[in-house]
């Protein structure tokens, strides 16, 4: 299967961090911008961003020079802008793109002018058509939108619904992780429909957010966690017993809680390349999404941070086919049921379930 067909699928991607979307030449651009300010040495940052296998520690130490690369407001909206259209590229008709609001007083930055300016990068889209409000109002170009552009006259663009998840960091207070989740329910009407709970995850306690991720469900938010990038187990099983509506990674599980998992149906945002990358999962071959999708458990292929890992979603499925032997019909199944995953609202749901359909009907995705 040459990737062409990956790339044309429609596709969902359920688990992508903003500052970890970021296109490589994007992040040296500013590298560059800041080295010639003095602020940072070039050279040095240059060698980081560019380095390849870098174990999950390391990941997290590339997420703070990208921070300092990134953390003011004219950045954020034009990374967000660049993010969505980059998956747009590729087919992704719905993504829920997922960062962590931030507070950064030397460029008076509050979590929620962060925010603000992630959603002023959704508004200058303009390479496809977006529909990201929730309200439905969307900034849609007077033409027609369709999918895949060849089936419609011609003039017409791609579409992409985005929605968004704020992320809570590990390194943060109960505090800051209430404010964040007050923030998501002030920003509903600008498309924010959950909260993800990251970061290092041999950082910090699962008891320090479990009060703020019980307010964000009673208050109607949907919530995932990312669970099992470690074998701590005690915490692994106190995540599965509150019941997230999704969870990430899910690789460090022992037998009790992979029973538990399984028993409770809990979809998993499968991110392959991340996991590899990272070591998390020393290779594909022993990779639980076999275990998984042979079992039927509700999954998603994801990128988790396609600029750090230099992978796109389009890939994750060509790995996905290559590696456990899964013909175009079956993923292309795989890619419609992530609908059903989705945090998206019900009109969404059903518009995109008969965009797959129409796809689904032309000879392309049946075996
Ligand atoms: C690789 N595995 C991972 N495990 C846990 N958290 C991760 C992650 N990859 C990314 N993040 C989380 O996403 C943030 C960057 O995007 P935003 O600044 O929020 O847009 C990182 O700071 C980290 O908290
Ligand atoms: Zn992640």
């Amino acid at each position: 299967m040459e990737m062409e067909c990956w790339v044309s699928m429609p596709k969902v991607e359920l688990h992508a961090h903003l500052n970890g979307s970021v296109r490589n030449s994007t992040l040296l651009e500013f590298a560059k911008e800041l080295g010639e300010k003095g602020i940072i040495v070039f050279s040095d940052v240059e060698h980081v961003v560019l380095k390849d296998d870098r174990s999950l520690t390391e990941v997290f130490k590339l997420f703070d020079l990208i921070h300092i690369l990134t953390t003011d407001h004219a950045t954020v909206t034009r990374i967000t802008k660049e993010v969505v259209e980059d998956f747009a590229a590729e087919n992704v008709v719905y993504l829920e793109l997922r960062t962590t609001p931030k507070r950064n007083d030397s460029r008076g930055m509050t979590k929620r002018s962060y925010l603000e300016a992630v959603v002023e990068g959704l508004r200058r889209v303009d390479a496809v058509d977006i529909d990201f409000a929730s309200t439905g109002v969307v900034l849609e170009n007077k033409k027609k939108s369709c999918y895949m552009n060849n089936e419609c006259d011609g003039i017409s663009r791609k579409k992409i619904y985005v929605r968004l998840l704020l992320s809570i960091d590990r390194r943060e207070t109960l505090e800051a992780a209430m404010e964040t989740v007050k923030l998501a329910l002030e920003m509903k009407d600008v498309g924010v429909v959950g909260i993800d709970l990251s970061g290092n995850p041999r950082v910090g306690e699962w008891t320090t957010f479990l009060p703020a991720l019980k307010f964000a469900r009673e208050q109607g938010l949907h919530v995932t966690l990312h669970c099992g990038e470690v074998p701590n187990q005690e915490e692994i099983h106190r995540m599965l017993d509150f019941l997230p509506e999704r969870i990430g990674h899910a690789c460090c599980l022992e037998e009790d809680a992979w029973r538990k998992l399984e028993m409770s149906k809990i979809p998993v945002e499968i991110c392959l390349t991340s996991n590899i990358r990272t070591n998390t999962i020393s290779s594909i071959d022993v990779h639980h999404f076999a275990d998984l999708y042979n079992k039927k458990h509700p999954l998603v292929l994801c990128t988790d941070d396609s600029g750090v890992f230099s992978t796109s979603l389009s890939k994750e499925y060509a790995i996905a086919a290559a590696a456990f032997g899964i013909g175009k019909k079956d993923l292309f199944q795989l890619a419609r049921n992530a609908v059903e995953l989705s945090f998206a609202g019900e009109k969404v749901v059903r518009e995109l379930k008969e965009l797959f359909d129409l796809v689904g009907k032309s000879l392309a995705y049946s075996d």
